[in-house]
């Protein structure tokens, strides 16, 4: 499979009060985990950020694409993909502490003929895990330079294949302290 992995650790982590990406679970911080599950799929990742410097300690063998300043998930991921030359892309945020590996690389027998593969819960997509293939990356340009900027739109006017999740609890967002909480031991 011709994949690369697209994480981002951009945000605020405004509704944590402290930068999500470093929090530590089981003594690995959150980006660092993210990177590892990618792994099981490919040995190229890219990390989109605005604080490199932060994060460089922390992961070896990955490539940074730098932001100058957080602007939205959607525009880094496009400048991300601007750079990427693989024909698929698997998209993480760095904010799930129950990714598995083995499962990411599972997922990949997914991919077909549709080029956006991503997860659903109720009714929302879950765009920060999910594969996307290169050619959406037009339709994706022409959305941004309308000024729009919510992931969900976009998503709901392209074609889209549920990615079909048997665990749920793999797409555990950990947005705020009690979020945090219930992965601490
Ligand atoms: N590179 C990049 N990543 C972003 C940006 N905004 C959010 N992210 C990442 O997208 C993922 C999901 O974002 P959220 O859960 O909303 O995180 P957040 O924006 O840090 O958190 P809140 O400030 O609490 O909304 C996380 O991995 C963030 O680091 C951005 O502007 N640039
Ligand atoms: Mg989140």
């Amino acid at each position: 499979m011709n994949l690369s992995a697209i994480v981002l650790a951009g945000g605020n982590s405004s509704r944590m009060g402290q930068d999500k990406a470093l929090l530590e679970i089981d003594g690995v911080p959150l980006l660092e985990r993210t990177c590892d599950a990618a792994r099981h799929c490919t040995d190229l990742i890219y990390i989109v950020t605005s604080w490199r410097d932060r994060y460089e300690p922390m992961v070896s063998d990955v490539q940074w694409i730098e932001e100058s300043s957080p602007r939205s998930p959607i525009v880094g991921f496009a400048e991300a993909l601007e750079q990427v030359a693989t024909e698929w892309v698997l998209l993480l945020a760095c904010d799930l502490p129950r990714l598995r590996g083995e499962t990411l690389k599972q997922w990949t027998t997914q991919l077909a003929e549709v080029s956006i593969v991503v997860a659903k819960t109720e009714q929302r997509w879950e765009p920060l895990c999910g594969f996307y293939h290169r050619d959406c990356l037009p339709s994706l340009q022409r959305y941004i330079a309308q000024g729009q900027r919510s992931f969900q739109h976009w998503l709901d006017a392209e074609v889209v294949q549920e990615l079909v999740v048997s665990d749920r609890q793999i797409l555990f967002n950990c947005n705020t302290p009690d979020d945090l909480k219930q992965c601490l031991p």
